[in-house]
């Protein structure tokens, strides 16, 4: 049975679950893949992109601590292609695995994915996204002394450098997903919202930033006309005043609702904040659409209505 068309967002921070290793991050991403074709065994059409917000920052750490002469760092746009790479190549293993044990005869491709952003975004102007590991307050506000990188608090979890996160214009290579998804294949595209690029006298041209991946996520469902945007991390639902006396979970609520809590400040910036409007602008595209928010090992549940943040535009 052919069911809705969905694109799926793996956060990154949930992805990093464990110590951080290439094996950690590929036993969750292994059992992420088990909901995933359980899903595709359901006859979801499935669009796979992912977050690289821990990922990225390591791999700039990497850059800044190997620098030399014989081993020159990579500035972050390139950095941003290398996470794509790296969690698209695992993804592709453990799908493939996963997928050949269901019986299920698909093939999963990754694409690494440009996305063009407004070089005069004013996000270039105060860096929002967290990227990287968590420190103390103390250490954070030593490094920001000795580098001048930017930390900031990331929602009761500790400190991390935060980077300019543009918001994604065009997707440049929607028209190959597009393809490949209507023969068939599995794609996996958009990782870390996409490499932000900019138009310069007919050059591509890299840019220092990190796109937020549920707004990147939010555009490619858009544009191949998605049911669902499924926006799974590491919270079953979102919250009204999270961590706070009176926590709420939110199930179901409508856009206009949703607003009203962005407004009140419910949802912290750089980490639910991205996911909640993304879900809002989607289910606000073309009637019918929703957006919904849950972890990565309720996906499913949340597809079938049992769970998870759903917002509707009615
Ligand atoms: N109002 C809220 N409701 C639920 N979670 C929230 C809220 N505000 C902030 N958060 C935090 O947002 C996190 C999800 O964002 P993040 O970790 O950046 O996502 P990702 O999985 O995409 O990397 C949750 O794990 C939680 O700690
Ligand atoms: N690029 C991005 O949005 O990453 P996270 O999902 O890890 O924050």
């Amino acid at each position: 049975m052919e069911r809705e068309k969905v694109v799926i967002a793996l956060g990154g921070n949930a992805i990093q679950a464990g110590d951080g290793t290439a094996e950690s991050q590929q036993k969750a991403i292994a059992e992420t893949a088990v909901q995933l074709a359980e899903i595709i065994k359901l006859g979801y059409q499935v669009v796979i992109t992912h977050g690289n917000g821990p990922q990225v920052g390591n791999i700039l750490l990497q850059q800044i601590k190997a620098d030399s002469k014989q081993t020159p760092a990579m500035p972050l746009d390139t950095c941003g292609a290398m996470s794509q790479g790296m969690i698209g190549y695992w993804l592709e293993k453990e799908m493939d695995a996963r997928l050949r044990a269901e019986g299920i005869d698909k093939e999963v491709a990754a694409i690494v994915t440009r996305v063009e952003v407004d070089p005069k975004d004013p996000a270039f102007e105060n860096p929002t996204k967290p990227i990287g590991p968590f420190y103390s307050e103390e250490e954070a506000k030593k490094i920001m002394e000795e580098t001048g990188a930017v930390f900031r608090e990331d929602a009761g979890r500790g400190w991390r450098r935060v980077v300019p996160s543009p918001k994604p214009v065009k997707i440049m290579e929607y028209k190959i997903i597009e393809t490949l998804i209507e023969n068939g294949y599995i794609v996996i595209a958009a990782g870390g919202g996409g490499v932000p690029v900019y138009r310069e006298e007919g050059k591509i041209v890299g840019v220092e930033g990190v796109i937020d991946k549920d707004f990147a996520s939010q555009k490619l469902a858009e544009l191949i006309d998605a049911d669902v945007l499924l926006i799974l991390t590491e919270v079953e639902t979102a919250y009204i005043n999270f961590k706070k006396p009176g926590q709420e979970a939110l199930r179901e609520i409508t856009a206009k609702k949703a607003r009203e809590y962005v407004e009140q400040g419910q949802f912290a910036q750089g980490s639910m904040l991205p996911k909640v409007e993304a879900a809002i602008a989607f289910a606000e595209s073309k009637p019918g659409r929703k957006g919904i928010i849950t972890s990565l090992d309720k996906g499913l549940d949340a597809l079938l209505g049992k769970t998870g943040t759903v917002i509707t535009a009615e």
